[in-house]
């Protein structure tokens, strides 16, 4: 579980996130939307320790992150996986060198048992025998789908996604917005996505919250917030599906 208790975020005297207290369930698929600038990835930051809480608490798995050093922040890490925005695998390795990463810095896993896991999570992401290729051989998508399999190496309990369908066609967004979803259900992972693709945020989320102005302005299921009668995200959700719809369009 994770559990934001009034934090605010300022940068250079800015306040970024203001006063935001959010509840994301064991299992839970929570994704953050809003517009460019509004804190999003700040806030994939914050729980990942990355950065630290000019006021309030950050709880991940029962634990209060706000005040670790590193060490005590890299055993929390331990239990997350991160899929980047730009993918950010490792170029000089191999695909299946970048899964195993994790798996070699922080367990004493026995090779043969590495090269069963790596196996295993490319399976899982569709990549099935894909080992040997290299991060530069492979389509947007395919990065993607390999950064996954890397951030779910070490069965994380929670898994952040920043823009996790940015850049990519129609059927590669479906295919990540699925691999989501099966990871959740494969690992029981509370999941934290930050997304612009409100075809992805309506398929995929148990609950979306929207961050406007520093602060959470409406959180809810899909349909309550298809249905919110808060202006600003009636608004920006119209907006933003107008890019949906396209999506759907060109997949016809
Ligand atoms: N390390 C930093 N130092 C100073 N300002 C920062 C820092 N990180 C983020 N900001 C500022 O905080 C604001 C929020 O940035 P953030 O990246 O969280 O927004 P976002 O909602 O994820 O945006 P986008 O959708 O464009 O990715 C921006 O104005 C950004 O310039």
């Amino acid at each position: 579980m994770i559990k934001l208790i009034n934090v605010n975020m300022n940068f250079r005297g800015k306040e970024i996130l203001k006063d935001i207290s959010l509840t994301i369930e064991q299992g839970e698929i929570m994704v953050i939307i809003g517009p460019s600038g509004s804190g999003k990835s700040t806030l994939l930051r914050l729980i990942i320790g990355l950065l630290q809480p000019t006021a309030g608490e950050v709880w991940v798995n029962g634990r209060e992150i706000s005040h670790m050093n590193e060490d005590e922040l890299n055993k929390i890490r331990l239990e997350m996986g991160m899929v980047f925005q730009y993918s950010a695998l490792f170029d000089s390795m191999s695909v299946g060198e970048n899964v195993a990463f994790g798996l070699r810095q922080h367990t004493a896993m026995p090779e043969e048992e590495i090269a069963r896991t790596v196996r295993r999570k490319l399976r899982m992401v569709g990549l099935r025998g894909q080992e040997n290729a290299m991060p530069n051989e492979l389509s947007g998508g395919m990065k993607k789908r390999v950064s996954l399999a890397r951030a779910i190496a070490i069965n994380p309990h929670i898994v952040l996604y920043d823009e996790p369908t940015a850049g990519l066609d129609p059927i590669m967004s479906n295919t990540i917005d699925r691999l989501i979803v099966s990871t959740r259900r494969m690992i029981d992972a509370t999941s934290v996505v930050v997304t612009h693709d409100m075809a992805s945020a309506f398929s995929i989320a148990d609950r979306i919250a929207m961050i406007y102005g520093g602060g959470i302005v409406e959180i809810g299921t899909p349909a309550m917030i298809k249905q919110s009668e808060n202006p600003i995200v009636a608004k920006f959700i119209r907006g933003a599906t107008g890019i949906a719809e396209n999506r759907g369009r060109s997949r016809a």
